[in-house]
């Protein structure tokens, strides 16, 4: 594991758009298209607005590069709260990205309707290839979840290589996210985290015996994959010295 620890957020955003370009650049050199599961919530709307940004939307060929969500709220692609409507306004439609390189998870079937589907989306996407995601973005709640792997849920103990519904006891919401199976075996895990609302969690992930239960962001240990911590100095700020 890689810990990149920057002063400013703004730091650690430049930091993670060089790492995401060097990623796309390397796997489209060796494969020919680059694979990346998207997180959502706030964190990475900064993230999104940069790689579209003059500095990098010309370092990387965005027609190489398909585009898969690690989890979503399931609310309609035009609700506020969806992931998939954050990644398109941000990076997807700035860049003119093609429908056909952008699989979001269906939230008008049922929950797990929308799981299965979305399964099938990723197996039919590779094939007779193992499903090996080039690069997961993650952010972390303050509550110590990723993706929508959250505190005390059943998903946490699901082995399957897949996409399942959570549902949120206290919100009393669904969730549909991937499973650690199948973020773990991805080539390269990068999560952002920046804030000083997150300084608790990244102590407790990063620090505290394994409890996944209570910080299911422990379950992200690439299987043979690179894994890597981006955070600025309030995040890391109750790490030890
Ligand atoms: O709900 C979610 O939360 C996490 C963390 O989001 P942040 O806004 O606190 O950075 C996110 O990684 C996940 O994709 C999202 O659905």
């Amino acid at each position: 594991m890689q810990l990149h620890i920057f002063s400013l957020a703004d730091e650690v955003l430049g930091h993670l758009a060089d790492y995401f370009v060097q990623v796309a650049r390397q796997a489209i050199a060796a494969r020919g298209k680059f694979t990346v599961a998207l997180s959502g919530g706030s964190s990475p709307k900064k993230l999104y607005e940069l790689l579209a940004s003059p500095a990098y939307r010309d370092q990387v060929n965005w027609q190489q590069v398909f585009f898969f969500f690690g989890d979503e709220r399931y609310v309609p692609h035009t609700d506020a709260e969806s992931n998939y409507r954050m990644a398109r306004l941000t990076l997807l439609d700035p860049l003119l990205i093609a429908p056909e390189q952008v699989f979001a998870i269906d939230t008008i079937l049922s929950p797990a309707e929308a799981a299965a589907n979305y399964t099938q989306t990723i197996e039919r996407f590779f094939g007779d290839e193992s499903v090996q995601l080039d690069l997961v973005l993650l952010g972390l709640g303050d509550n110590s979840h990723t993706a929508s792997l959250f505190p005390h849920t059943p998903v946490l103990h699901d082995t399957s290589v897949g996409a399942r519904e959570v549902f949120l006891e206290d919100k009393q919401v669904y969730r549909i996210t991937l499973t650690a199976p199948l973020l773990n075996q991805a080539r390269a895990v990068a999560f952002l985290v920046y804030g000083p609302d997150k300084a608790a969690a990244v102590q407790r992930v990063l620090t505290e015996a394994p409890n996944i239960e209570e910080f299911p962001a422990q379950l992200i240990v690439p299987t043979t994959g690179e894994l890597h911590w981006f955070l600025d100095e309030s995040a890391a700020s109750k790490l030890p010295k």
